[in-house]
């Protein structure tokens, strides 16, 4: 019970030492029950609940107060937050759910039946104006324009005119119509919206505490200490999976903790490790904190990133054995595991993208030259989600090939399926163009979609494409061809023509897209560029956790006398203090000294019954140079324990 005058300047009120007597049994007195009163809870509490149950299988070894001494109170506390942690966790998963059904119903852009309702209900009120739209524009999409009728109507039918206005509709658009677009992307059905973009909660696995324990033996006096170290808490991985190609999964399942490191036990057992979490992504994710930057691009099958390493497991007394200290009875809590919520967006990787607007035959290109099997209908938007096929060639060479919904005329501010798949083609090296050419006016058609890539973004519209023709078979639009040729001939561009259905000509475009796919490097390379270092988040989150101990800052409250000293070491340090074991107090008050907090408080001004917050634990100051000197204060310590 020796204490040492000279460091012990704090008495910490939150977690009181167990009062113990000389054989290790609680002796509670008037004023241990008096601080458990005052003690207030600021932050992270160093006594965890699973440090007080778990543990406790450990102690039949140790010299431990009964469990009753310090945990009921803490644990029963411990014990509803976890319940409201878990009642937070299912909230926002059932209002998404609620949501979407919501969107589903009423726009009903996700099911053929939807979209025929749809136009139905148009039809009848706004045929005359569409029709006017079409003029306008110079081509004709069929009957997809009532989407854009339909939503508008629904939402503000000012800007629904607005948007329909011919010239103002390719080019110009203020504030309002950008608040406009934000009301366009939530009327996109909820599958669209979570087939590229998820949020998701990552928590790395807490470390498991280590235990005071003593060996006991017959004929072995004075065993020495031999409590175990925590186990390590579970890592979380994100790692590539080719078979994966939609972030969807992640609608239902939001949350990923790592696993529990194991207590540490007696004779020296170190705890198990807590089980690691491996977050299966599609090739083409890329990760950025939420709200924050990007921290990850996860391109290639088979690629695995640490995201967040496991907490340390705590220290048992075996580890503080030292030459001058032969029965250490101190022990740590395992470090906790880190956690941030993460966005995740899919950027489709492929070599070529096919675009065009809707029911120009994408779809059917993409199965006529590869296995791919998608949906192909006759009717606008039958491809919701982009479908990607490999496209081989006799010469043992392949290429990605992605087949892109359809784009119409806003689509840079979010129309038909906008911006949700206009993103997909940054990644590809070059683009496909298909012109239906049963449309009126096809070179019209063509420009349309340019200009809507280059509004999207410029970079795009600089990409090497192709230009095919299609529907070569139909004889109105074989009629048209040559006038197309010349239109495009006359600004150096050479397009290709082809009939999808019976396969004339695609050969050559694919032959063309290939060529133009190794000819681009560049564009190939980037694609593919890796991070060397994939561990790079996991490191970047250990060096901030590792800050040194005596770096923090130091600021005062002066209406309270409160001090608050922070820093990421201390805080850390204060978590993995285990209060439940006598020495704790002790080396806590030691390393505040070394780490030079009492310095700098004391030069500062901080005076006797100040309260100095550190790292979320209260307490009080004591000055050492009061009157009574070290002496009463030994004293005092002595009063508490006896
Ligand atoms: N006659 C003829 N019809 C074609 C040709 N290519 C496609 N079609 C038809 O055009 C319609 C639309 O074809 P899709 O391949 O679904 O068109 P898409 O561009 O994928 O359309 P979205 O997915 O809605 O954007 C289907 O009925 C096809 O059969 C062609 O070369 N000739
Ligand atoms: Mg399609």
């Amino acid at each position: 019970m020796a204490f040492s005058a000279a460091v012990l300047h704090f008495k910490p009120l939150s977690a009181s030492r167990p009062e113990t007597n000389s054989t290790g049994r609680r002796v509670p007195t008037k004023k241990a029950k008096a601080r458990k009163v005052k003690s207030r809870n600021l932050g992270p509490q160093p006594p965890s609940l699973s440090s007080t149950v778990e543990g406790g299988d450990a102690t039949t070894f140790t010299r431990l107060p009964p469990r009753d001494d310090f945990g009921f109170d803490s644990l029963a506390s411990q014990a509803v937050s976890e319940v409201i942690k878990l009642a937070d966790c299912k909230a926002p998963a059932a209002k998404t759910k609620k949501v979407d059904q919501k969107l589903g119903g009423k726009k009903g852009l996700d099911s053929r039946k939807g979209v025929s309702e749809e136009k139905l209900e148009v039809d009848d009120d706004f045929d005359d104006e569409g029709e006017g739209i079409v003029k306008k524009v110079g081509f004709d999409y069929g009957r997809f324009e009532l989407y854009e009728v339909g939503s508008d109507a629904e939402d503000d039918d000012d800007e629904g005119d607005d948007n329909l206005d011919g010239e103002e509709g390719l080019m110009g658009f203020g504030d309002e119509e950008e608040e406009g677009v934000m009301e366009k992307e939530k009327g996109v059905p909820a599958v669209m919206r979570c087939f590229d973009r998820a949020k998701i909660f990552v928590k790395a696995g807490d470390g498991g505490n280590g235990v005071v324990a003593f060996r006991r033996e017959k004929y072995v006096p004075l065993g020495g200490p031999s409590g175990g170290d925590g186990g390590r808490g579970g890592n979380v991985y994100m790692e590539v999976d080719g078979t994966m190609n939609s972030l969807l999964p992640f609608r239902k399942s939001l949350h990923y903790r790592g696993g529990r490191g194991s207590h540490g036990q007696g004779q020296q057992k170190s705890g198990a490790k807590g089980e690691n979490v491996v977050i299966k992504v599609p090739p083409g994710t890329v990760v950025r904190e939420s709200g924050g930057d990007v921290l990850l691009e996860l391109l290639h099958p088979g690629q695995r990133a640490l995201l967040l390493p496991g907490g340390r497991g705590g220290r048992g007394n075996a580890s503080f054995k030292t030459g001058t200290n032969k029965v250490p009875k101190i022990a740590e809590n395992g470090e906790e595991g880190l956690e941030m919520w993460l966005e995740l967006e899919l950027k489709l990787v492929a070599d070529v993208g096919i675009i065009g607007v809707p029911n120009a035959g994408k779809s059917t290109l993409l199965s006529v030259i590869s296995a791919a099997q998608p949906t192909i209908a006759n009717y606008p938007f039958t491809t919701l989600l982009p479908n990607l096929g490999v496209v081989s060639f006799d010469y043992d060479a392949s290429m990605v090939v992605a087949d892109l919904p359809g784009l119409l005329e806003g689509a840079h501010r979010g129309f038909g399926l906008g911006h949700e798949f206009l993103r997909h083609t940054e990644r590809c090296s070059v683009l496909v163009q298909i012109v239906d050419g049963s449309s009126e006016q096809p070179e019209y058609e063509f420009d349309a979609v340019r200009l809507e890539l280059e509004m999207f973004n410029p970079e795009l519209a600089e990409k090497p494409y192709l230009v095919a023709y299609n529907k070569m078979d139909l004889p109105e639009v074989s009629e048209k061809w040559p006038s197309f040729r010349e239109a495009l001939q006359a600004r150096g561009i050479e397009p290709f023509c082809m009939s999808a259905v019976t396969r004339n000509g695609t050969q050559e475009v694919t032959n063309a897209a290939y060529e133009l796919v190794q000819k681009n490097p560049a564009n190939r390379d980037g694609m593919k560029e890796d991070p060397l270092d994939l561990n790079y988040v996991a490191d970047m989150m250990q060096k901030q956790r590792a800050a040194p101990i005596n770096e923090f800052e130091i600021s005062h409250d002066s209406s309270t006398s409160t001090w608050h000293v922070e820093g990421a070491g201390l805080q850390r340090f204060v978590q993995m203090t285990n209060w439940r074991y006598m020495d704790s107090d002790r080396r806590f008050q030691s390393v505040l000294e070394a780490c030079g907090v009492n310095k700098s408080l004391k030069k500062m001004g901080v005076k006797e019954g100040h309260t100095v917050v550190v790292g979320g634990m209260e307490l009080v100051w004591y000055d050492s140079s009061a009157d009574s000197g070290h002496t009463s204060r030994r004293n005092r310590a002595a009063d508490s324990v006896e």
